[in-house]
C-alpha cells in the first residue's frame, strides 16, 4: 500500500487568467479513501476533471500510478457531478450499459463480455432488481447506484465519486458511503469523494483533501480540520469548533467566500 496512486506536482489551472488550482500538490498513497471537502466552486470537479485528463493544466504535472495522466485511463472509474435526467424510459440496464467502454446512449450491441461485466457492475451495488426499472421511475439515491455502477465498469484501480451522496437523506448517505468504502476494500481501490458533508465519511476515510482559494490540503482527519490548518488554508480567521462528536468550519465574521458553517463530523 506504499505505492502512490496519484501524485499532483505543482498543479495550476487557469479559468479567465484565475488560478481554480493555484500551484497545488499531493500524493495519495494506493488503498486510500479519501473525503474531498471545500466550498462552493472550491475547485473539487476541476480537480476531478484534471487527474482524468478532460482539463489541461497551465503548470505542474500529475501521474497516475506512476503514469503521466492521459484522457480515456481504464484504471479510473468516474461518477460525474451532473445528473440531468437520462431518458425516462431507458431501464437501469441500459443506462448502465451506456457507460461501456465511453459509449454513449444508443449502442446497439454488446457482445457476451460486456454483458457480463455490465450485470457484474450491477452486482456489486446490488442493483440487479432496478436492471428492468425504467430510469424515470427510480429514485434519486436509486439512479445513484446506478451511476456508481457505471463507474465500476472496467474493473477501476482508482474512483473519482463528484458528490455521490448529495440528494440523499443522512441514512442513505452513510448506507452509500459505506458500500463504496467496502467495494473498495474488497478490491483494494483508492477513493477520492467530493462531499459538502463529511459526517457520512467519518470512521472511514483515512484522508481528507480541503480545498479553497485554488489551494488544497491533504492530511489526517485530526490534522486537516483544525482552526490552524484551515485558518492557513483560506488565508482567513477559520474556527473548528466541536459539539459533541460533529465538528463546525466557522468563519469568522462571515467571511464572503467561506461557508459559514459546514457541519463535519468528529474524527475518527
Ligand atoms: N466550464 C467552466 N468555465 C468557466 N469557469 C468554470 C467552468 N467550470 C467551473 N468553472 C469555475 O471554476 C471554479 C471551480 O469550479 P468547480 O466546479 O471545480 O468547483 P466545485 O468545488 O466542484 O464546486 P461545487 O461544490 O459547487 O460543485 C468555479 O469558480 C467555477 O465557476
Amino acid at each position: 500500500m506504499s505505492s502512490a496512486a496519484v501524485q499532483v506536482s505543482g498543479v495550476t489551472l487557469l479559468r479567465q487568467q484565475r488560478p481554480v488550482l493555484d500551484n497545488i500538490s499531493f500524493t495519495i498513497p494506493a488503498g486510500s479513501f479519501v473525503g474531498v471537502l471545500g466550498g462552493n466552486g472550491a475547485g473539487k470537479t476541476t480537480l476531478f476533471r484534471t487527474l482524468l485528463g478532460l482539463e489541461k493544466p497551465s503548470a505542474g504535472q500529475i501521474w497516475i500510478e506512476g503514469q503521466p495522466t492521459q484522457k480515456g485511463r481504464m484504471s479510473i472509474g468516474y461518477m460525474p457531478q451532473v445528473r440531468g435526467m437520462v431518458a425516462a424510459q431507458l431501464s437501469g440496464w441500459s443506462m448502465v450499459a451506456a457507460a461501456q467502454q465511453g459509449w454513449k446512449w444508443g449502442l446497439p450491441f454488446y457482445n457476451e463480455k460486456a454483458r457480463t461485466d455490465i450485470d457484474a457492475a450491477l452486482a456489486a451495488v446490488d442493483a440487479q432488481d432496478l436492471a428492468s426499472c425504467p430510469v424515470g421511475s427510480l429514485s434519486g439515491g436509486e439512479r445513484q447506484r446506478l451511476m456508481l455502477a457505471q463507474a465500476l465498469l472496467d474493473n477501476p484501480r482508482i474512483l473519482l465519486l463528484d458528490e455521490p451522496l448529495a440528494s440523499l437523506d443522512p441514512a442513505r448517505m452513510r448506507e452509500t458511503a459505506e458500500r463504496i468504502y467496502a467495494l473498495a476494500q474488497a478490491r483494494g481501490m483508492t477513493v477520492l469523494m467530493s462531499t459538502h458533508d463529511i459526517n457520512p465519511l467519518m470512521g472511514l476515510m483515512d484522508h481528507v483533501l480541503y480545498m479553497a482559494h485554488g489551494k488544497a490540503v491533504l492530511g489526517r482527519v485530526e490534522d486537516v480540520m483544525t482552526t490552524q490548518t484551515l485558518s492557513a488554508l483560506y488565508g482567513a480567521p477559520v474556527e473548528v469548533v466541536r459539539a459533541g462528536n460533529r465538528l463546525f468550519v466557522v468563519a469568522e465574521g462571515g467571511g464572503a467566500s467561506l461557508q459559514s458553517c459546514m457541519c463535519v463530523g468528529h474524527g475518527a
